[in-house]
C-alpha cells in the first residue's frame, strides 16, 4: 500500500481511469498525513498508521488505555464490517489507513465480510486492482494535510460554537465557511459525492501535538448530512477512538446521540438522516456550557457543586481523579456516583479546558440532567480517596456546567424504532451505549445472541416464562418458551402450563397468551405448509417489487424483477452516467427506468461496466421491503406521499382473520401497511417499540417464515427482563393494546438443518423453479408483520 512504499497519497488502485466518485468509488481512503515534516517520515517510514501513532502517542492526551495497540479490536471491526456489507456495494469513504481499514474495500466489494478479512495482503491485491474483484472494490486514495493538532480541539470547538457557519449542516459541503470543514485539502470528488458509508479512524490524534480528528468528524457529519438529504437513505457514520476527549466531544457535538446506533468498544456507529434543522447539526442542541472555569491543576480532588439559583435545586458534580467518579449531587443533595470507566486518564489530561468539557462529555453519556438556567457555583467537596468522606467548603472557584436537557427525549425509555439494516446487526442499542449495555433486555440480546449449542442434538429446552432471568451459561435455552412443545404435552395429556402462561380459545382460534401481558397472542403454526410457501415465495418474488420499496432502492432506484433475474444468474449494472439529482427524481417515481439494469453476463463488456452486482447478492442484501404505506426509516414515519400498492388481497384477507383474537369486539382490522423482514444468518433486530401508528388498540399481525429464531418480548422499559420465546415458520404473534407498548426483538435466528427446523417445507420447495428459494430459506427467517396505520 501507498505508506508502505513511501508514497503518501498515490491515486486509487482502479486503474488509471479517473472516476466520478458518482460512477464508481467504493472506497476513499483518505490518508492522513503530517502536520509537520518530522511525521511525514515517521509515516511513510510505517507500514502502518496504527503503528506510527503508537509511536507518537508518548504523552497522555486522550486516554491512556489505547497505547497498546490503536488498530480496530475484532469486536469493532466486525461491526464495521457489517455496517458496510449491510450497504455494499456503496459509495464509502475512509478517513484513515490501515490494512483493516483497507479490508473495507474487499468487503465493500461483497468478499470478506463474514470471514472477517482483515488480512493484510488480500487489502493491498484489492487496493491495488489485482484481483478479480478489484473492478468493483476501486478504491481511491487521497493524501490530506490536517492542520489542526489534537491539544486545539476546545478552542476549536468553541470558536465552532460561535460560528453561524459551522452551525449550519445544509449547503454544500464544499462551500462550507467552517474552520473545521477539510475543504482546501480534500478533492471535489470527495467533497461533491453522495456517500453511504463515513468512516473516521484517522489522522492519529494519540498525542496533543498529532492531528486530531476534528476537521475529520466535523467534515464527515457535514457530508453525510448533504448525502442524506432530500429523503435519500440516511447515512452511517463511524467514528473509532471514542474513549479519548476529542472523538467523544466532536461526534456528540457534530453526529449527535440520537442518531447512535450501535457502539461497539472504542467504535459509535451513527445513521445520519437528511432533515433537521437548517442552523444546528442536532436536534437536540449541543452540550451547553453556562460558565467555564477550569478546576484547579493543582489539586486533582477537587469538585464543584451547582445550584439553581434557589438553592434547593442542585446537581453537582464531582471529580476524584483516583476514585475515577463522577459523582452527582441530587436535589436532596444526595450523591449518585458513576464510574467512569470509560474515560479511565480523566484526570490525568492536562488540558483543564478539555477536562472541563470532558466532563459534559460524560455527563451527556451517562446522565440526563435538568437544565440549570440559573446555575451558580455553591460549595466545593473534596473526597477522601479511600473513604469517600466529603469536606464542604473549599476552593469554590469551581465550574459551573449544566447540560441542557429541557428539548431533549426523556432518558431511555422512549421508544425507538431504528432503522433495521445496520443498527440491527450492530451490537448494541441506541443512545448511552454503557447506560443500555446495563439493561435486562439488553443483557438478555446479548446472551441469545451468543448462544452456542453446547451438544448439537440436545434435548429440547423447557420452557419457563420471564426468561434471561440467570442462572444458565450462555449456553442455556431452558427459559426460552416453547410454545409447540407445550401443545405437544398438552396433546400427549400431560403437562401443565407453566406459571404466568394461558392458553385460550378466541374466535375459533387456539392460541396463548402471558397472563401479565395483555394484548400478546402466539398462535402456534398458524400456517400450512402450502401457506408458508406461497407467503416465502410471494416476499422474495412479489413484495420487493416497486413501487414498494426495500434497503436496495435507496442505492440502485426501484429494482424489478429482481428473484427472477437471480434464478437466471443476471448481474445488475449501472448504465450511462446520470448525475444523482436526475437519479433521485426517477427512485421517487418508483417507475421510470433508472441507471441500472440487468445483463447476462456475456452481455456484459469488460473494461466498460463500472459498477456490477450479481442479482443472487442482491437478494442476499434485502433486509426490508415496505408494502402498502411506504415507512420511511430516516424519518420514522409514513410517508403518503411515495406512491405504493394497497396491501395485496390475499395477504390483507389473511391479516383480517388473523387479527380477529386480538381486535376490540366489533371492529374489523384494516391493513394498511407491512414491513418484511429478511434475516440472513448473523442478523438480528433489536428491542424496539413499534409506536408510529396511530392506533394501538389494533394490532400488529406478525408472521414468521423459515428459519426458527428467539423473539424476547420486554415490558415498557428496557429494565424488564423479557420473557424469551422460540417463533417457528408458519406462527403468528398478535401484538395489540398494552403490548403494543412492550419493547420486543429478535436476538437470534438458528440456521442449518438441525436447528431450524424448517424440513417440513423442503418437500414444497423441491421442484426446480424453486430451488433458488429453498436455498435461500434454508439459512433464512422472514417476517411479514401488517399494520393497521390511522
Ligand atoms: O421479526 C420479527 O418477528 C419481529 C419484527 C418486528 O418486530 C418489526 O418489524 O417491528
Ligand atoms: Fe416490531
Amino acid at each position: 500500500m501507498q505508506m508502505s512504499s513511501g508514497g503518501v497519497g498515490v491515486g486509487g488502485g482502479g486503474g488509471s481511469k479517473v472516476m466520478s466518485p458518482k460512477q464508481v468509488l467504493t472506497v476513499v481512503l483518505v490518508v492522513f498525513c503530517a502536520l509537520s515534516f518530522v511525521k511525514l517520515l515517521l509515516l511513510t517510514g510505517s507500514s502502518s498508521p496504527a503503528a506510527a501513532a503508537r509511536r507518537g502517542r508518548a504523552s497522555a492526551w486522550g486516554n491512556g488505555t489505547d497505547v497498546g495497540d490503536g488498530g480496530l479490536a475484532p469486536k469493532e471491526a466486525a461491526l464495521l464490517r457489517s455496517v458496510v456489507a449491510a450497504r455494499a456495494p456503496c459509495r464509502l469513504l475512509v478517513f484513515g489507513l490501515s490494512p483493516q481499514l483497507a479490508a473495507l474495500a474487499a468487503v465493500n466489494a461483497g468478499e470478506g465480510a463474514d470471514n472477517g478479512a482483515e488480512d493484510a495482503d488480500s487489502a493491498r491485491r484489492s487496493l491495488r486492482g489485482g484481483s478479480a474483484a478489484s473492478a468493483a472494490s476501486a478504491a481511491k486514495i487521497h493524501q490530506v494535510r490536517y492542520r489542526d493538532a489534537a491539544g486545539e480541539a476546545w478552542p476549536l470547538l468553541r470558536r465552532a460554537r460561535d460560528s453561524p457557519a459551522c452551525r449550519r449542516p445544509t449547503g454544500a459541503v464544499r462551500r462550507s465557511g467552517c474552520h473545521l470543514a477539510l475543504i482546501t485539502t480534500l478533492p471535489r470528488e470527495v467533497l461533491d459525492a453522495r456517500w453511504d458509508v463515513l468512516v473516521v479512524d484517522g489522522p492519529s490524534g494519540a498525542a496533543a501535538g498529532e492531528p486530531g480528528r476534528m476537521g475529520a468528524i466535523y467534515t464527515a457529519a457535514a457530508l453525510a448530512r448533504a448525502s442524506a438529504a432530500g429523503g435519500r437513505e440516511a447515512v452511517d457514520v463511524a467514528v473509532h477512538d471514542v474513549h479519548r476527549t476529542v472523538e467523544r466531544w466532536y461526534a456528540w457535538e457534530y453526529l449527535c446521540e440520537d442518531n447512535l446506533a450501535a457502539a461497539k468498544g472504542r467504535l459509535w456507529h451513527f445513521r445520519v438522516a437528511g432533515g433537521g434543522p437548517p442552523d444546528a447539526f442536532c436536534s437536540t442542541g449541543p452540550a451547553q456550557i453556562f460558565t467555564q472555569i477550569p478546576l484547579p491543576s493543582a489539586s486533582p480532588e477537587t469538585g464543584a457543586v451547582l445550584e439553581d439559583g434557589d438553592g434547593d435545586r442542585a446537581v453537582g458534580l464531582f471529580i476524584a481523579s483516583g476514585a475515577k467518579r463522577l459523582i452527582l449531587i441530587n436535589e436532596k443533595r444526595q450523591t449518585r456516583q458513576l464510574d467512569l470507566v470509560s474515560a479511565p486518564n480523566f484526570l490525568e489530561d492536562k488540558n483543564l479546558e478539555s477536562l472541563s468539557a470532558q466532563i459534559i462529555i460524560n455527563l451527556l453519556a451517562t446522565e440526563n440532567l435538568e437544565s440549570l438556567e440559573n446555575c451558580h457555583i455553591g460549595d466545593s467537596w473534596l473526597e477522601d480517596q479511600k473513604g469517600g468522606r466529603k469536606f464542604p467548603g473549599q476552593n469554590p472557584d469551581h465550574a459551573c456546567w449544566a447540560h441542557r436537557s429541557a428539548t431533549r427525549p426523556p432518558p431511555t425509555d422512549r421508544p425507538v424504532r431504528k432503522p433495521l439494516p445496520p443498527a440491527m446487526y450492530g451490537d448494541t442499542e441506541p443512545a448511552a451505549a454503557a447506560a443500555a449495555e446495563r439493561t435486562a433486555f439488553r443483557r438478555a440480546e446479548k446472551q441469545y445472541k451468543l448462544y452456542k449449542p453446547l451438544k448439537p442434538k440436545g434435548g429440547r429446552a423447557r420452557s419457563k416464562p420471564g426468561g434471561g432471568g440467570g442462572g444458565g451459561g450462555l449456553e442455556d435455552l431452558s427459559a426460552v418458551v416453547d410454545f409447540h412443545a407445550l401443545l405437544a404435552a398438552a396433546a400427549g395429556g400431560g403437562g401443565e402450563l407453566p406459571a404466568g402462561i394461558g392458553r385460550r380459545d378466541v374466535a375459533g382460534f387456539d392460541l396463548f397468551c402471558f397472563l401479565d401481558r395483555p394484548g400478546f397472542y402466539f398462535i402456534p403454526g398458524a400456517l400450512s405448509i402450502e401457506e408458508q410457501c406461497y407467503w416465502i415465495r410471494e416476499s422474495l418474488k412479489t413484495f420487493p417489487q416497486p413501487p414498494n420499496r426495500t434497503n436496495l432502492t435507496a442505492l440502485y432506484g426501484p429494482i424489478f424483477d429482481l428473484l427472477t433475474a437471480a434464478k437466471s444468474g443476471k448481474i445488475l449494472v449501472e448504465v450511462g452516467n446520470p448525475n444523482d439529482q436526475e437519479r433521485s427524481e426517477q427512485n421517487s417515481d418508483g417507475r421510470k427506468s433508472n441507471s441500472f439494469k440487468f445483463l447476462e453476463d456475456t452481455e456484459i463488456h469488460k473494461g466498460e461496466v463500472c459498477r456490477s452486482t450479481a442479482a443472487t447478492t442482491l437478494v442476499r442484501k434485502l433486509r426490508w421491503s415496505t408494502l402498502g404505506l411506504q415507512f420511511d426509516w430516516s424519518k420514522r414515519n409514513y410517508d403518503v406521499s411515495l406512491p405504493h400498492n394497497k396491501i395485496p388481497d390475499l395477504l390483507s384477507a389473511l391479516a383480517k382473520k388473523m387479527a380477529i383474537p386480538a381486535m376490540p369486539s366489533g371492529e374489523e382490522f384494516k391493513p394498511e401497511a407491512a414491513i418484511v423482514n429478511y434475516y440472513g444468518p448473523s442478523d438480528m433486530l433489536g428491542g424496539h417499540v413499534d409506536d408510529m401508528e396511530a392506533d394501538w388498540s389494533k394490532p400488529i399481525v406478525s408472521i414468521s417464515l423459515g428459519c426458527k429464531c428467539i423473539f424476547l418480548l420486554g415490558g415498557k422499559t428496557r429494565d424488564e427482563v423479557p420473557t424469551a420465546m422460540f417463533l417457528r415458520s408458519g406462527d403468528i404473534v398478535l401484538m395489540a393494546g398494552e403490548a403494543r407498548e412492550c419493547f420486543h426483538g429478535v436476538p437470534r435466528i438458528f440456521t442449518g438443518s438441525d436447528q431450524a427446523e424448517i424440513s417440513a417445507l423442503v418437500p414444497q420447495l423441491s421442484a426446480e423453479d424453486d430451488s433458488f428459494i429453498l436455498n435461500y430459506i434454508q439459512n433464512s427467517r422472514i417476517n411479514i408483520n401488517i399494520r393497521q396505520v390511522y
